[in-house]
């Protein structure tokens, strides 16, 4: 099998695009130019036919890895019986082009090598047209396929054979061999190689910058930094939308239907990576995404989406990729995403939520800003009262979610603290109103006092773990006896081996077949939500647990299966790590 274990890849990335490399040295991930393009290197959802870029040595070797300082440049180290070397895969920051640099250096003894690169268009269905040419007297090997032009260059550059390129070369103690990959549109002339040593070193210096404001005084500060800097890297840099993964179809059931295509950027997990970036000192790119949240949603309020492209375009429909076979057989690999026509209640919450912390670390507010969020909640304020799919997107009735109907009741709430702060205008004493009507409502209809708990939704008394977000957003104190009795249910009740789901599915809520594994930023909310409690020995102790299931370079899926000890899910994911990071400031403040 092609694929590699969910916690084998590592992340590269340029933040327009990103590429998943496994401990093999194959990049069997790369979507160009930008997240949601289609891939060219699909042999994660399918075999090594559907486009992977590979070095390795030619016999038996193991691996170790790591980032270069706080970049996102990976070097991988082969050793074998004859000898080791090092690959350090970066991609440097391109304007209008994309490139991966993979920089060969032979470190002791001789090492023979394999280099296998096939390329596929259109998420590894199509073959491109590819031919041998020189630019600037330096042969190239160039595929083109529609708008995609990818050309390779190296010191030897591989021959083609059954609609791939192979070649095997030693490598010894001293040698140095840079190989590049560069996209431009088809349409364009072939730029120059972007494969010096400067550019590179210097696309480490610029994240070693990066990450030295994030604070000290962090538990498991590593790990924290890296969050950052992976959810920097979900970040676009031009136009600044989140994707909420850089993939699509990673299994949540290995061999099931549960496959989402998370290259997009939803309101949800975007709104709470900027809290957990400003929470680390990052203002700026708060800012980025503010001026892409004011432009995604400019117009009328009733248009609003719950996700958008990352230019924040509009249009993302679901369709199904039937030549490829799937992540571990798990069909069907899903792009676009239908959940984009969700009634989801809890968004414009998170949204004015992450305004108000982005104000409070000094983001200057304009009034056509503030102009916006006065719509939006206005227009909340004419149907606050209607169901929705929740924040779980599920994908049958529209219920009244608790977490959900929270949520409406934090959009009013930091909408009235901005006007009593800043003296905006806005139908203040109506706000007033639905803000005390929804926690009234939430209090009497989203509790059960039987069970002394808070529910999923109002006609159930199931648990569901986003109910732990309740007093993190100020809804309820942490240690009020209804939010302990809370907590007790859902460890009771959704607690797998020591790490949280997000609902039970025996209950059908989802109505989907199969089932799920615990779901990580559920756990590190539980994490919160104890420190909130005034638990702080269990909150830490089960902080260390979970940032021990990191894999070797720092990253998280969505989800993990402590029985089979692996990852399952996106990889890696905004929303697990941005739940890490926000636990982690929480424990420190508590400390
Ligand atoms: O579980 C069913 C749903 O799964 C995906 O949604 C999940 O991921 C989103 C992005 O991180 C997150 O915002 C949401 O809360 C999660 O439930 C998928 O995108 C949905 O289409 C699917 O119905």
């Amino acid at each position: 099998m092609a694929q590699q274990p969910i916690e084998d890849y590592a992340l590269l990335g340029d933040r327009n695009t990103a590429a998943l490399v496994g401990r093999n040295g194959s990049i069997d991930w790369l979507c160009l130019p930008r997240f949601d393009s289609p891939a060219c290197f699909a042999a994660l959802l399918g075999t090594e036919e559907h486009g992977h870029w590979q070095f390795c040595p030619v016999e038996e070797f193991e691996t170790t890895r790591r980032y270069v300082g706080n970049s996102a440049a990976l070097e991988t180290t082969f050793t074998t019986s004859t000898g080791s070397v090092t690959i350090l895969d970066v991609m440097p920051i391109g304007d209008g082009r994309a490139d991966v640099v993979r920089h060969i250096t032979g470190v002791t003894g001789t090492v023979l090598m394999r280099h296998e690169w096939v390329v596929r268009a259109a998420y590894g269905k199509v073959r491109p047209w590819v031919h041998r040419r020189h630019v600037d007297e330096l042969e190239v090997i160039v595929a083109v396929a529609g708008p995609d032009q990818l050309a390779l260059r190296g010191p030897r550059l591989p021959h083609a054979v059954d609609h791939a390129h192979r070649d095997e070369f030693e490598v010894s103690a001293g040698d140095e061999l840079t190989f590049s990959l560069t996209w431009v549109p088809s349409w364009v002339e072939l730029p120059a190689s972007i494969a010096d040593r400067p550019l590179i070193e210097e696309t480490i210096r610029e994240s070693e910058t990066w990450t030295s404001r994030c604070r000290q005084d962090v538990p498991h500060r590593d790990v924290v930094v890296r969050s950052l800097v992976t959810l920097r890297h979900l970040t676009h840099s031009a136009t600044g939308g989140i994707v909420a993964a850089p993939t699509t179809s990673l299994p949540e059931d290995f061999g099931g239907e549960r496959n989402w295509d998370y290259r997009f950027c939803w309101l949800r997990d975007a709104s709470l990576t900027l809290e957990a970036l400003v929470a680390g000192g990052f203002t700026e790119e708060a800012g980025l995404w503010r001026d892409w949240l004011l432009r995604a949603v400019a117009g009328d309020p009733e248009d609003l989406q719950i996700m958008y492209t990352v230019d924040g375009s509009r249009e993302l429909p679901e369709r199904t990729l039937d030549h490829l076979p799937g992540y571990a057989d798990s069909r069907p690999v899903r792009i676009g995403n239908g959940a984009v026509d969700q009634k989801q209640s809890d968004v414009l919450g998170e949204v004015m939520i992450a305004l108000d912390v982005a104000r409070r670390a000094g983001l200057e507010t304009s009034q056509d800003a503030w102009h916006l969020q006065r719509a939006l909640v206005d227009d909340l304020a004419t149907h606050w009262q209607e169901p929705d799919n929740g924040l779980w997107e599920i994908r049958g009735p529209l219920r009244h979610f608790t977490h959900s109907r929270v949520m409406v009741w934090a959009a009013f709430d930091r909408g009235i603290r901005a006007a009593q702060d800043h003296g905006f205008e806005c139908s203040l004493d109506r706000w007033i109103e639905i803000r005390d009507a929804v926690r009234a409502e939430v209090l009497e209809r989203g509790f059960n006092a039987e069970r002394n708990t808070f529910t999923q939704h109002y006609d159930t008394t199931e648990v569901d773990a986003s109910l732990l977000v309740l007093p993190l957003v100020g809804f309820i104190e942490g240690d009020d006896p209804r939010m302990l009795g809370t907590i007790a249910a859902v460890e009771n009740d959704l607690l797998r081996d020591g790490f949280l789901l997000r609902y039970r599915t025996e209950s059908g809520v989802d109505g989907l077949a199969g089932d799920e594994h615990p779901f990580l930023a559920c756990s590190f909310w539980l994490v919160s939500a104890l420190v909130a409690a005034g638990r702080l020995d269990d909150a830490h102790r089960l902080f260390d647990r979970l940032v021990a299931l990191v894999n070797d370079v720092g990253l998280l899926a969505e989800e993990y299966d402590p029985i089979n000890r692996r990852m399952a899910g996106n990889f890696p994911q905004a929303f697990s790590h941005l739940t890490l990071v926000q636990a982690a400031f929480r424990l420190a403040a508590a400390d």
